[in-house]
């Protein structure tokens, strides 16, 4: 980058990067504290980024901290294929949707949430471009590092992400309550203030459009 003379990143960083902070809702001055290695590996770069920065100020550099990225371009044309078997929430719904898999496993109905399955702060991936683009203004005006988490600041359930499904598709999704997954936490959610004040961005898309979109792309990928 240096070589090229570009000196502006914007990094995709992750909320694992808090951990287990012990709250649900997670602003940016929480401490850090990942329990995976994929945390650990977001948390590694951010301090990298950092250090140059330290090293030399004239890097601009933004941290964005995703939430649960979901959904997908609106046309139907580009979203998310992953290989084998999905480990995400989403593209596992949408694929017994479509047929292509017999029925999603909950993991776990006894969280302490309104209806015991987990709740998390799902995000369309259109709202998190357009995240990008504002980190990248705002690195034109200010010398200072940004970090913001990027997410919509409303969690859902695994239950109420099966009905929006449905409404979306209008399939049915079979579905069995299995026993917790390890390492899965009851309930997080973005405090997304300091991405409005200091971004001026807000997640316009609701779970019925990230719903509606990663449908469309689901149906045109077959
Ligand atoms: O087959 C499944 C898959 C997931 N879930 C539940 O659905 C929710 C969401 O799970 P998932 O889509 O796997 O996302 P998370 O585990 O919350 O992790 C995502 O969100 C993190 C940021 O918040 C990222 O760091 C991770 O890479 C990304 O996978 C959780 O309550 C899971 O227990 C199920 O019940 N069945």
């Amino acid at each position: 980058m240096t070589e090229a003379g570009v000196k502006n990143i914007v990094f995709s960083s992750s909320a694992t990067v808090y951990g287990n902070p012990g709250v649900a809702k997670y602003t940016e001055d929480l401490p850090t504290s990942p329990i995976n290695v994929y945390g650990q590996t977001k948390l590694f770069v951010e301090k990298i980024l950092l250090d140059l920065k330290k090293s030399d100020p004239t890097w601009r550099i933004a941290l964005l901290r995703y939430f649960n990225p979901v959904g997908a371009h609106f046309s139907g044309l580009i979203g998310e294929d992953p290989a084998g078997i999905p480990n995400n929430l989403m593209p596992f719904v949408a694929q017994v949707a479509i047929g292509k898999l017999e029925k999603l496993r909950v993991f776990g109905n006894d969280y302490p949430t309104p209806d015991g399955t987990g709740l998390r702060d799902y995000i369309h991936v259109e709202d998190l471009a357009s995240g990008h683009l504002k980190a990248l203004n705002k690195l034109s005006q200010t010398e200072e590092v940004i970090t913001v988490n990027l997410g919509t600041g409303r969690a859902y359930s695994v239950l109420e992400m099966i009905k929006a499904f449905e409404l979306a598709s209008g399939k049915t999704i079979p579905y069995e309550i299995v026993e917790r997954r390890s390492g899965d936490l009851a309930e997080y959610y973005a405090d997304p203030e300091k991405a409005k004040s200091k971004l001026d961005w807000v997640a316009k898309h609701d779970i019925l459009k990230m719903c509606e979109d990663t449908w469309r792309w689901q149906k045109n990928s077959q």
